[in-house]
């Protein structure tokens, strides 16, 4: 069952009213359903069973502590990409030999730590930064393991700004300069090179760009064996597509059906990094109606949520479904308008809906905005001196705050008046 849905007029995450909520915590606030997070990372855990893979949750896509430990606690590991990840990791005791670190700018402080902790792999992004790596691994005497990202140069046909794996894009090395990291890979001491990893871009709809993708990374792998050197690690990435409209992604099923036979007799420890297939749909924002206004083309629907709290359709043209929190959606028999839900930020960009039509919402009404559990609160900011909102977690009738609504005082805790 879905378990954000309508009961009678009310909407519901799980036995819960986001009414009850609202009224509760105040808005904008995060929900997040706890069966809805462990239904999609088992879905992909059952998928994949045969190769048995680590899945490595994207740490990005949703930093909180509490859904970090709760898919932790059962078996995930974690793909983090900063000094900031790896203490979040290290404070819910997060096994460091699932964790994974990617990013192509780890500076020295944040590779000392990662080592020090006794992480999993390194997903290397540059030359450089394996020497930095080798060095460090040398001054602290630890031995440490990479995997090399390797951009094969594949059109995941996404948005622009979360598309990875092309020539134009910043991320891992091209095939060549990974043969080059291999075949010198005795210079870089302490370090063990043990693995591939690829990640062409996120919200991936189809397998095919996939298949493409790991089709050329395993040719490499080939032309490495034959080299005499062996691969033992492959790290596919993440990227799985949801629906936020009405795209019809791969299913985890399909995806495995396409990409597991292509390992199949290979000796590959299997690693899957996804965010927003686990946490997209585990999560909506609520954010209340403070006024609306007409103009001659169409209705400003003006909310207590912005940009600030929810950055994706700003961003990203990102379209997230809005619905009533009472009243069940709008049949052929509802009035609808033409409306934009904005927030209050100072900016014409700052939106959460454009030109839809919907029903003539007003004042005071709670709205329920949809997938927002992936890069929602994580790519949150305090623009406009607006107090990140609070995040809650569901859980049948059991609600628990997971993070508390920012402060006056959180907003100025760095800052001071000086006078000069
Ligand atoms: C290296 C890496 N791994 C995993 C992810 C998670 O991606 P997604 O949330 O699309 O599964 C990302 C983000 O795109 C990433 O950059
Ligand atoms: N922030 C992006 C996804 C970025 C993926 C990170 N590599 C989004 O909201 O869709």
């Amino acid at each position: 069952m879905h378990e954000f849905r309508y009961v009678g007029d009310e909407f519901y995450c799980e036995d819960v009213r986001v009414g009850d909520l609202a009224r509760r915590y105040g808005t904008p606030l995060y929900v997040y359903s706890h069966k809805t997070l462990l239904d999609h990372f088992h879905k992909l855990r059952r998928a994949f069973a045969p190769a048995a893979p680590l899945i490595c949750f994207s740490v990005k896509s949703n930093s909180s502590l509490s859904l970090m430990k709760a898919l932790t606690d059962d078996g995930a590991g974690l793909d983090i990409v900063s000094g900031g990840e790896l203490h979040r990791a290290m404070r819910i005791k997060a096994d460091p030999r699932k964790i994974v670190y990617a990013s192509v700018g780890k500076t020295r402080e944040e590779i000392v730590a990662a080592i020090r902790y006794g992480i999993l792999y390194f997903n290397v992004e540059s030359i450089q930064e394996l020497g930095v790596i080798s060095a460090v691994a040398q001054e602290l005497r630890r031995d440490t393991r990479v995997c090399i990202r390797i951009n094969p140069n594949i059109d995941p046909h996404t948005h622009r700004y979360i598309t990875t794996g092309t020539v134009e894009s910043k991320f891992g090395v091209d095939l060549e300069t990974a043969r080059v990291i291999f075949l010198n890979r005795p210079n870089f001491k302490r370090v063990s090179v043990e693995g591939v990893h690829v990640h062409i871009g996120s919200q991936i709809t189809q397998a095919a760009p996939f298949v493409a993708a790991l089709k050329r990374v395993l040719r490499f792998i080939d032309h490495l064996k034959k080299a005499g050197i062996t691969v033992r690690t492959l790290n596919i990435g993440g990227g799985l597509g949801i629906i936020y409209k009405q795209e019809d992604p791969q299913t985890a099923q399909e995806y495995a059906e396409e990409i597991l036979p292509l390992l199949t007799s290979r000796r590959l420890r299997l690693i899957l990094e996804p965010g927003r297939f686990i946490v997209g749909n585990a999560g909506v924002l609520l954010t209340q109606v403070l006024y609306v206004k007409d103009s001659p083309k169409k209705r400003f629907v003006v909310v207590d949520a912005g940009m600030n709290d929810l950055a994706r359709p700003s961003l990203y043209g990102a379209y997230h479904e809005v619905h009533p929190a009472q009243g069940a959606r709008p049949d052929s028999k509802t009035t609808l308008k033409r409306s934009d839900v904005v927030g209050p930020i100072c900016e014409s960009g700052d939106f959460l809906a454009l030109n839809r039509m919907m029903p003539l919402f007003d004042a005071g009404e709670l709205l329920v905005v949809m997938g927002a559990g992936a890069y929602g609160f994580s790519m949150a900011s305090n623009y406009n001196s607006r107090r990140r909102p609070a995040e809650v977690l569901v859980k049948g009738r059991t609600v628990r705050v997971i993070r508390q609504r920012e402060s006056y005082a959180d907003l100025l805790r760095h800052e001071k008046v000086v006078e000069l």
